[in-house]
C-alpha cells in the first residue's frame, strides 16, 4: 500500500483527472461516498444492528444459493444492499455534524452529507467560511447540499451546541492545509475534540501536517480517519498516528499503477508488499538437499565484558532466523564468562587471552571473515581507543555485507565515514532515533519530526540501507525506498530488542537475502514475533528480548 506526500497526492489527482479524464467531481462524490459508508458503518455498530458492516443487511431478503447445502438455482428475490438497507430506519437517533472547510476537503464532507441523509441520519452542516466563499467542485457540493434541504450553520453567525449531536466529520483540513489551523477552523477543531463525540476525519485529522505527522495546534483528535486514495505519511508516523485512531483506506478511482509509474516510493510494510514489491520468499522453503553450509554464515563481532549478553542476543536470533552457522569475535577475557551459554555458537576469541578491544583486533576480525556471508558489528561492543580507524578497516576490508547497530553506530557518528573507500557489499545501519541523531548530526526531535523524509534522504545520501527503529520502524534503500513497518508493540522497548533485531537481519543476509529485502522482512518479523511474544506473556510490558527469540 502507497504512502504518499500531500504534494504526491496532488499530482495523481491532477494525472487521473487529466490523463483518465475522470472528472475532479467524481473523485469528490466517491470519496464522500466512501467516507459516509464508514460512518454509516460506526452507527451500525454503536446500535448493534446486524449486517455486514458496509451496510448490507438488506441482502438478507435475497435468495442466497449455496448457503446450507446444494448448489441449486438462485431463489428469485430483492437485494437491498449498500445504504440503501439503511433507510429502514436502523439509524434512528444519530444526528451528525458536518464540519465543512473551504477547500475540496469540505466538498467531501458535504457529498458524505447528502448520503448520511439518504440513510436516514441527520445532518447539519457547520461551514467553517462563509458558503460563498466556496470555489470550484466544493461550491457544487454546496449548492447540491442546499437543493436538498440540508440544515447549514455558518461558525460565528449561528448558534451551536456540540451537545446536540452524536457524531462529528471533520471535513474542514485536508492535504491542502498548510500550518496551524486558524480563526473559525481553530475553534471548531477545538470544540469538536471538546464534545467527547466520536469524530470521522475526512482524509486526515485537521490540524495534522499530512507529509511529516506533526500535529499542529490545536489538531483533530479522530476515531476514525477515512483516508481517500493512498496512505499519507504524516498518517503512519507518530504522533499523527495516533491522532488519527482507526485508518480506513478507501479507493475513490485513483489507479495505483499511476503511482507506481509516478514515482511513489514510500509503502506501507504488508505481507503483499514483501511478496510482491520485495520478491521475499515468505515461505522461507529450505532445499531437501540443504545442509548448515548451504544456509550462510554470519560473524559477529560484539560484546564486552558489561554486556556479554548482546552478542549472545544476537548469535541466538541469527540462529533462530534459519542461518547455517554464527561465529562471534569477542574479546578473550569475556570467552570464560560466555562458554556454553548457547551451544550452537561458535566463540572466537581476539585481542589474545584475558584481551579486549583495540584497534589492532581489528585485522583479526577481518580474517575471520573470510569466506562469511555476512559480518555484523556493534551489538555490546562499547567503545575503545582507536575504535574508528578498526571500524574503518572492516568497513573497508570486509568482502561481505555489514551490519553496523548499537555502538558501531556511535562509532560511526563521529567518523568522517563519507570518506572512506566505498564498498562493493552493502551496508544496513539499524539505528534507534539517538543514534539516528547523532548520524545525522540534528536533535533527536528532529529525527522524529519527519522519520520517513529523514530516513530516505539519509539512506541515499550515503548509499547504505537504513533501519530507523522505533513505533513504526522505517526501512530506507539507497535507491530512494522506504517502507514503514507496523507490526510490533510499545512493549518491545526492552533491553536486547534491537540486538535481535541485529540478528536477525544478519541472519537473513546470510541465507542469501539482498539488503532491502533482509532489512524489510527482518523488521516485519521481529514485530511480529514480539506480538506472539506477548500474547505468550499476557500482556506486552513482560517480552523480554529472548522472549523474542523464541517466538520467531
Ligand atoms: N486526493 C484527491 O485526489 C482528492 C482529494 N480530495 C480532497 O481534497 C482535499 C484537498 O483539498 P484542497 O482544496 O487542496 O485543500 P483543503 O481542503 O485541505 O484546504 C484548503 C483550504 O483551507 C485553507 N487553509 C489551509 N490551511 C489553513 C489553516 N492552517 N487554517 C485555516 N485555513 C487553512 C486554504 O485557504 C484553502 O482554502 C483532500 O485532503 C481530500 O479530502 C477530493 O475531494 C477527492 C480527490
Ligand atoms: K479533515
Amino acid at each position: 500500500m502507497y504512502v504518499v506526500t500531500a504534494e504526491e497526492m496532488r499530482k495523481l489527482d491532477r494525472e487521473t483527472i487529466e490523463q483518465l479524464g475522470i472528472p475532479a467531481v467524481a473523485l469528490m462524490e466517491n470519496a464522500g461516498r466512501a467516507i459516509a459508508e464508514e460512518i454509516i458503518a460506526l452507527c451500525r455498530s454503536r446500535s448493534g444492528s446486524a449486517g455486514s458492516p458496509r451496510g448490507d443487511a438488506g441482502t438478507a431478503a435475497a435468495g442466497t444459493a449455496g448457503i446450507g447445502g446444494g448448489a441449486g438455482p438462485a431463489a428469485p428475490g430483492f437485494i437491498v444492499s449498500g445504504d440503501a438497507a439503511l433507510t429502514l430506519g436502523t439509524a434512528a437517533g444519530e444526528r451528525w455534524f458536518i464540519l465543512v472547510g473551504k477547500g475540496n476537503n469540505g466538498g467531501d464532507g458535504l457529498v458524505a452529507a447528502r448520503y448520511l441523509r439518504e440513510a436516514g441520519i441527520a445532518v447539519t452542516l457547520v461551514y467553517a467560511v462563509p458558503p460563498e466563499s466556496l470555489t470550484g467542485e466544493a461550491a457544487l457540493q454546496r449548492d447540491a447540499a442546499a437543493a436538498m434541504g440540508l440544515p447549514a450553520a455558518v461558525y460565528g453567525r449561528d448558534r451551536l451546541d456540540f451537545a446536540e449531536c452524536s457524531g462529528i466529520l471533520d471535513a474542514l483540513l485536508g492535504t491542502g492545509s498548510a500550518g496551524a489551523p486558524r480563526g473559525a477552523y481553530a475553534e471548531l477543531i477545538a470544540a469538536a475534540n471538546a464534545s467527547g463525540r466520536p469524530v470521522v476525519s475526512a482524509d486526515i485529522p485537521s490540524g495534522l501536517d499530512a507529509d511529516t505527522g506533526a500535529l499542529h495546534e490545536p489538531c483533530i483528535h479522530a476515531a476514525v480517519t477515512v483516508c481517500l486514495a493512498f496512505l499519507k505519511r504524516g498518517l503512519v508516523q507518530y504522533p499523527g498516528a495516533g491522532a488519527a485512531g482507526r485508518v480506513v483506506v478507501r479507493s475513490i478511482g485513483i489507479p495505483a499503477s499511476l503511482a507506481q509509474s509516478g514515482g511513489v516510493e514510500a509503502c506501507l510494510l504488508t505481507p503483499e508488499v514483501l511478496r510482491g514489491r520485495l520478491a521475499v520468499d515468505v515461505s522461507r522453503s529450505r532445499s531437501p538437499e540443504g545442509h548448515k553450509g548451504t544456509y550462510g554464515h554470519v560473524l559477529l563481532a560484539a560484546g564486552t565484558m558489561q554486556m556479554s549478553g548482546a552478542g549472545l542476543l544476537s548469535a541466538r536470533a541469527a540462529l533462530r532466523i534459519g542461518c547455517g552457522l554464527v561465529t562471534w569475535a569477542l574479546p578473550g577475557k569475556l570467552l570464560p564468562a560466555v562458554i556454553g551459554a548457547v551451544p550452537e555458537l561458535m566463540l572466537t576469541p581476539v585481542g589474545g587471552e584475558n584481551g579486549d578491544w583495540n584497534a589492532a583486533t581489528a585485522a583479526e576480525v577481518l580474517r575471520l571473515s573470510e569466506g562469511r556471508d555476512v559480518m555484523a558489528v556493534g551489538p555490546g561492543l562499547g567503545r575503545f581507543e582507536g575504535d574508528a580507524a578498526w571500524l574503518r578497516a572492516l568497513w573497508e576490508g570486509a568482502a561481505c555485507p555489514l551490519v553496523i547497530d548499537a555502538d558501531g553506530l556511535n562509532i560511526l557518528a563521529e567518523a568522517d565515514y563519507a570518506n572512506w573507500a566505498s564498498r562493493s557489499h552493502p551496508v544496513i545501519l539499524t539505528p534507534h532515533p539517538g543514534e539516528m541523531a547523532r548520524l545525522a548530526g540534528v536533535s533527536t526531535a528532529e529525527v522524529q519530526s519527519d522519520r520517513i523524509g529523514l530516513a530516505m534522504a539519509y539512506a541515499q545520501k550515503h548509499g547504505i540501507t537504513l533501519v530507523l527503529k522505533g513505533a513504526h520502524t522505517v526501512i530506507a534503500t539507497p535507491g530512494g525506498q522506504a517502507y514503514v513497518n507496523i507490526t510490533g508493540h510499545p512493549g518491545m522497548g526492552t533491553g536486547g530488542a534491537g540486538d535481535v533485531l541485529t540478528g536477525i537481519i544478519s541472519g537473513l543476509l546470510a541465507q542469501g537475502l539482498d539488503a532491502a529485502q533482509a532489512a524489510a522482512f527482518g523488521v516485519y518479523l521481529h514485530g511480529l514475533a514480539g506480538e506472539r511474544a506477548a500474547r505468550q506473556r499476557n500482556h506486552p510490558a513482560a517480552v523480554l528480548a529472548g522472549d523474542i527469540i523464541e517466538a520467531l
